[in-house]
Order: C-alpha cells, then sequence, then structure tokens
C-alpha cells in the first residue's frame, strides 16, 4: 500500500442541521494531531451575501444560487490542500450535479463526500434548539426536497447516520474511512 499523492478534500455535507460544523471542527482538530497544517473550511463563510439573506428570510436557495458557492468551495479547499495535503470543508453538497460539479473542478483532487443524514423530526428538533442562527426550521422541508444521497455509482461519497449516533461515533465513522481510502493506490 501507498500514500496517494492527490491533495484529498474532506467534504462533510447534508442538509441544514445535520452537524456539519460540529462534526467537522472535531474531524479537523483530530487530523491536525499527525499534521497540524490541515485546515477546516467553514463553507457558509463563502456563500454569497444575497443567498445568506435568502435563507434568512425562509427562502430556498435554487441551483443558480448555489453554482457559484460551490465554484468556491472548490476552489478555496482545493487551494488549502495543495499547501497541506488535504483539507476538510463543509458544504452541503445536497444534490449529485453539486457534487460531480465539485469533482470535476478539480479533477487534480481527491474529493470524498461524507452525507450526514438525520430524520426529518430529529433535524427539525436540532433546528429548533439551536439560538441565533439564519437557518430555521421553515427551511427543513426544502432542504430534505433536494436531498440526493449518493448512490453506489459515487464510490467517493458515504452516508454517515447521524440520527442514533453520537458526534464521536460519527466522528470515529468517518476518521476510519478516511484513514482506509489514504493508504490506498488509486
Ligand atoms: N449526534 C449529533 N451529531 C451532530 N450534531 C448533533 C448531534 N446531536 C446533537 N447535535 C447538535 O445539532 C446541532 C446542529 O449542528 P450544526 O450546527 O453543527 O449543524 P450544521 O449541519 O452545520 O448546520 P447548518 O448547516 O444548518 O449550519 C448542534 O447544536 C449540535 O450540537
Ligand atoms: O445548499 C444549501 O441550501 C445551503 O448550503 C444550506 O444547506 C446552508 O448553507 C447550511 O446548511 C447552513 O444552514
Amino acid at each position: 500500500m501507498i500514500m496517494s499523492d492527490r491533495p484529498a478534500i474532506y467534504v462533510i455535507g447534508g442538509t441544514c442541521g445535520t452537524g456539519k460544523s460540529t462534526v467537522a471542527e472535531q474531524i479537523s482538530r483530530k487530523l491536525q494531531e499527525s499534521n497540524p497544517r490541515i485546515e477546516f473550511i467553514e463553507g457558509d463563510l463563502l456563500h454569497p451575501a444575497g443567498n445568506i439573506a435568502k435563507m434568512t428570510h425562509g427562502i430556498p436557495l435554487t441551483d443558480d444560487d448555489r453554482w457559484s458557492w460551490l465554484e468556491k468551495v472548490a476552489d478555496a479547499s482545493f487551494e488549502k490542500s495543495k499547501e497541506a495535503g488535504s483539507c476538510i470543508v463543509t458544504c452541503s453538497s445536497l444534490k449529485k450535479s453539486y457534487r460531480d460539479f465539485i469533482r470535476n473542478k478539480h479533477p487534480q483532487a481527491r474529493f470524498q463526500f461524507f452525507i450526514l443524514y438525520g430524520d426529518k423530526s430529529e433535524i427539525l428538533n436540532r433546528v429548533n434548539h439551536r439560538a441565533s442562527h439564519f437557518m430555521k426550521a421553515d427551511m427543513v422541508d426544502s432542504q430534505f426536497n433536494d436531498l440526493q444521497l449518493p448512490a453506489d455509482d459515487e464510490q467517493d461519497s458515504f452516508v454517515i447516520n447521524v440520527t442514533d449516533q453520537s458526534v464521536n461515533q460519527e466522528v470515529d465513522e468517518i476518521l476510519a474511512k478516511i484513514n482506509c481510502r489514504y493508504y490506498t493506490i488509486d
């Protein structure tokens, strides 16, 4: 087995309220133990102001709202991964076409998608219980309507169940997949 020399980008996706930021922060801390240069990019910070305004007012984003944001996510994460060998980014990546767009933007990199998935009732519960976040419960239905979970034809993508696992269990599951992939030839 050898280590791949393509930079690796770990995308933590899923609908609002699945725990993307919470899980991604912990994963980056774990990975930084062996490589302090690995960075975590909060994908929500790359949205244009207009997208945040729409979501704050309970208006779901369209494909056209998302393309320029997805491009920034792909570009920013690729740049960081070239510096450190890998990086972590949160990005909902709800549709297959979005994941394809990101993959195809930088074929020199190895993107892996971890799509966190929780039952709608659990997600509503989480969104209702967090304070001062722009994404409110009225957006949950539209997020589930747009969600296309990866199927077998997306071998770089995994669905992580977040309904009945703790954050630590989710982090361990993702790290196991990252480590396993990192040391294989591709
Ligand atoms: N098992 C779990 N896994 C992840 N998050 C959990 C879990 N249980 C509870 N939470 C809580 O769910 C809430 C949502 O998490 P977080 O804000 O990280 O989600 P998110 O996907 O980044 O949300 P958004 O995309 O809307 O910003 C947080 O308050 C987090 O602590
Ligand atoms: O694609 C989208 O509709 C958006 O990225 C949303 O998913 C939010 O940015 C994120 O989840 C924060 O609540």
